[in-house]
């Protein structure tokens, strides 16, 4: 049973044979064979297939098109075969299924690695014509982000020391653990998926809740080591298959009843892997089902923060010299300090800095479509709490798992228990003066870009004041924009500010509530938090 070593593009024209041990039609049938069969990859009319008999040409046992069958390891000698349903029948998630039996896993492997490089010969056909031209056989994922992006995004989650970066943040991760074992009830009995896995920590969680199976997907290199990591918990791992693959690519072989997932990056949205958690809920969702995370708030108010300002404008000094080497280089400076204003800041402030009280924008993750997360426009108002000079907006966000038995909050303000998330800062070039009781109002507008993040444009505007102000008009304008992909990490301890703010700042973090969610006591924040290793909000970091 010699698996040929095959040229990426160079036709495949030998069969292979190799010996399983059985075969069960799934559900069982008579096409089932409990005795050792032959699986055949063979061309049969200019057609990819795999089929298993004794005979090539025997017709009782199953055969599939390998354009649009999949193959899933569920042991190391266990695998699932799955064909999906055609395009005149997609109510339907899967045409036929069988799982075969190997006689060792060296078998298995053999058969695994034939079945993938026929699967590349499949897609090389289909995605070249007679001519030459290539034809792109691009996923939802492929056609609206850039490939190096993506690259670097999976090399980055495919590390192990990044996924321990998340697993040490304990407020996150705890607060993932109660918000599923708290709720087993929407756990219990029931088919899972795992959107974007990585070591496989959340669907471990859920087959602990009692989940019937959980299908773990995870694009980058991670899934291998989730797979040691699951089989390393046996009593779970009966009930859990990885699948590697991007959720917009990937098939399963049934819907499941509840989504659980870590999708959240810097101001919720960085990483752009919302819109493939909501492609997971469109994909394999019943109707009706759960997902945890179910809704997730951006929380917006203005700040006033001296120290930071100073800080960034001086990052732009530089370039004020006249005489570096004996070259002046002062015509760089305007740029240079845009160009440090362009930055989001991240770190973990204090919440006496918030000059208003905040507002939410809320993300519906159970019914909001994918392509409104292109482009958020989020119209601004507050009313400043003090005179002030304001600096620009602070954003922080929170996510809600919406258990059937227990509310619990994700929750990244600050003065709560920082995460790895920390908070975001934009910083505007020019601050606006405003008088306490003055209205401050503008625009949050994210615009989704091919790098996986987005440009940020933010407009503040401060109101007429005093007399006069009833004929209207707006006193100061200033604009900002920023790239979310570049953010400055600004580690350093939250900062005392003057004692005249202190009251203001417990009232400031009220947000606007939505009606039918309410804070869950602790927020979740009472786990004891751990430091993590690096800064970097996730993938920010690259
Ligand atoms: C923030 S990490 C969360 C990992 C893990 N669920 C946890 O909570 O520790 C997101 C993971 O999703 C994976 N991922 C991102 N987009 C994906 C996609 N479209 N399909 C499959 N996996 C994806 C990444 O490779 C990464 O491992």
């Amino acid at each position: 049973m010699e698996v040929p070593v095959v040229e990426e593009g160079k036709e495949l024209v030998k069969n292979e044979e190799f010996n399983v041990a059985s075969i069960t039609e799934v559900p069982a049938s008579s096409s089932s064979s409990s005795s050792p069969v032959i699986g055949r990859f063979r061309f049969n009319n200019g057609v990819a297939e795999l089929r298993f008999g004794e005979d090539s040409e025997s017709n009782l046992l199953p055969h599939f098109d390998l354009r649009c069958t999949q193959l899933f390891k569920l042991s190391q000698v266990q695998s699932m075969c799955i064909q999906e349903a055609s395009e005149s029948n997609k109510e339907k998630t899967y045409s036929r299924g069988i799982t075969i039996q190997f006689r060792n896993e060296e078998e298995s492997r053999a058969f695994h690695c034939a079945f993938d490089q026929w699967k590349k010969e499949v897609v090389f056909q289909a995605s070249h014509l007679p001519n030459g031209t290539v034809l792109a056989s691009q996923s939802k994922f492929d056609s609206k982000i850039e490939a190096s992006s993506a690259k670097m995004y999976f090399h980055y989650y495919g590390q192990l020391l990044h996924q321990q970066n998340m697993l040490q943040d304990y407020v996150r991760t705890g607060t993932y653990y109660a918000a599923v074992i708290e709720n087993r009830a929407d756990f219990f009995g029931r088919v899972v998926v795992d959107v974007g896995a990585g070591s496989g920590i959340l669907s471990l969680f859920a087959a602990q809740a009692g989940a019937k199976h959980v299908y773990a997907v995870e694009a980058s290199e991670m899934a291998e080591y989730a797979r040691k990591l699951i089989a390393g918990n046996p009593i779970l791992s009966q009930r859990i298959t990885v699948i590697k693959g991007k959720v917009e690519e990937v098939e399963l072989p049934e819907k499941a009843d509840i989504l659980i997932s870590e999708p959240m990056g810097t101001l919720l949205v960085n990483e752009r892997m919302l819109e493939s958690y909501v492609i997971a809920r469109d994909r394999f969702l019943v109707p009706n089902g759960k997902m945890f995370p179910a809704v997730g708030r951006i929380h917006m108010a203005p700040f006033s923060d001296e120290y930071l300002y100073i800080e960034i404008a001086n990052k732009a000094l530089f370039w004020q010299q006249q005489n570096y080497y004996g070259v002046n280089l002062t015509s760089l400076h305007g740029s240079a300090f845009q160009g440090y204003f362009s930055q989001p800041v991240v770190d973990a402030f204090d919440p006496r800095l918030l000059v208003a009280p905040a507002i939410s924008h809320v993300i519906n993750f159970t019914s909001i479509k994918e392509e409104e997360l292109y482009d958020i426009d989020i119209p601004l108002k507050f009313v400043s709490s003090v005179g002030t000079r304001i600096h620009g907006l602070a954003c922080w966000f929170d996510v809600l798992f919406n258990g059937s038995t227990v509310q619990r909050w994700l929750s990244t303000a600050p003065g709560s228990p920082t995460t790895h998330w920390y908070q975001l800062r934009c910083v505007l070039s020019q601050p606006i003066y405003v008088m306490p009781g003055q209205e401050i109002t503008g625009r949050l507008h994210l615009a989704a870009h091919t790098a996986q993040s987005y440009t940020i444009h933010l407009t503040l505007s401060a109101k007429m004041w005093g007399p006069g102000a009833e004929q209207g008009g707006i006193l100061q304008t200033s604009t900002g924009k920023l790239d979310l992909k570049e953010p400055y990490y600004r580690m350093s301890q939250p900062q005392v500010c003057p004692a005249a703010q202190d009251q203001q700042s417990q009232q400031l973090l009220q947000t606007q509530d939505i009606p039918i969610l309410s804070q869950d006591e602790d927020g979740g924040s009472d786990l004891m938090q751990q430091p993590f290793q690096e800064s970097g909000a996730e993938f920010n970091s690259l």
